[in-house]
């Protein structure tokens, strides 16, 4: 499946110039079932603040500077209803293609449908709806300054340890304890050469392989990949008590922009 750019008119003036085409593209991985989060509607459709999550994450990646088009990937059986939900929010022109199995899949299929006119490209997880404008321009910025794989991370706070797993709650031994301060906990956007993160999901997924970030998928083909700092806020809502912090961040941004 392709896209037209000539569907992709930039979106205000602020924004590079996209007469040949949107040269920036973030792609949204939002066909996940949120399984952690447990029962309910998939999770980019759940409200944060009576909106729901995907939407936010929409509104974030298309505000930055960078940003010419954004792609969402829908679960398979929700395309129209997701097109539905964007449409009555207001957001500029979205394009929504049917996801995969695995985040990998739906990552492959949204990179799939970008215009050939795209270089770079910012894969932007739904599940992380409060990510701040400058997080998602220092990564665009750090891949049109030639890095060709960025990602942001915040220094772990947590002492990690690595076990030998036997799970169903059965102690596990303790096999090494990482230096905490060569460790980075990994956020998105993460930011690519458009040819470099394609390359990397075909090879990977022509040989069975995969990764749980894009990052991984690139470090695989032996590319360089760099890290920027990344925010608090930034975090991804995976489990009850992390929707129960995004609604506390947005409702105190809120009471901070009513001021
Ligand atoms: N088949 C999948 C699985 C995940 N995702 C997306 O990848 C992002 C990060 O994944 P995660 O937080 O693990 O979401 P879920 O897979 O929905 O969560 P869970 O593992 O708890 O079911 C989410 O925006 C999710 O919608 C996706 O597009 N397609
Ligand atoms: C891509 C990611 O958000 C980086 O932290 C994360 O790896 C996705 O998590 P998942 O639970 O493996 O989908």
């Amino acid at each position: 499946m392709s896209i037209d750019s000539t569907d992709f008119a930039p979106s205000g003036d602020s924004r590079p110039s996209a007469d040949a085409g949107p040269r920036t593209a973030v792609v949204i991985p939002a066909a996940g079932k949120g399984v952690r989060l447990g029962p309910g509607a998939p999770k980019a459709l759940r409200e944060l603040g009576g909106t729901p999550m995907l939407v936010h994450a929409v509104r974030a990646t298309a505000r930055a500077r960078a940003v010419e088009l954004v792609v969402v990937v829908a679960p398979s059986d929700g395309v129209s209803a997701v097109r539905t939900l964007l449409d009555g929010h207001g957001l500029p022109e979205v394009a929504v293609v049917p996801g995969g199995d695995t985040r990998q899949d739906s990552v492959r299929l949204g990179l799939a449908a970008l215009p050939d006119t795209v270089e770079t490209v910012l894969v932007h997880d739904a599940a992380r709806p409060l990510v701040p404008d400058e997080t998602v321009d220092a990564v665009a910025r750090a891949v049109r300054d030639g890095a060709p794989a960025v990602v942001p991370a915040l220094p772990v706070t947590d002492t990690v340890k690595q076990v030998e797993p036997r799970g169903d709650g059965e102690p596990e031994p303790v096999t090494g304890t990482p230096d905490r301060g060569r460790l980075r906990a990994v956020q998105t956007p993460q930011g690519f050469s458009r040819k470099v993160l394609a390359e990397a999901h075909s090879r990977l997924t022509a040989q069975g392989e995969g990764a749980t970030d894009d990052a991984g998928m690139v470090e695989r083909l032996g590319v360089e990949v760099v890290v920027v700092p990344g925010h608090e806020e930034a975090f991804k809502v995976t489990r009850p008590l992390d929707l129960v912090l995004a609604e506390a961040v947005l409702a105190r941004r809120r009471a901070k922009d009513a001021y």
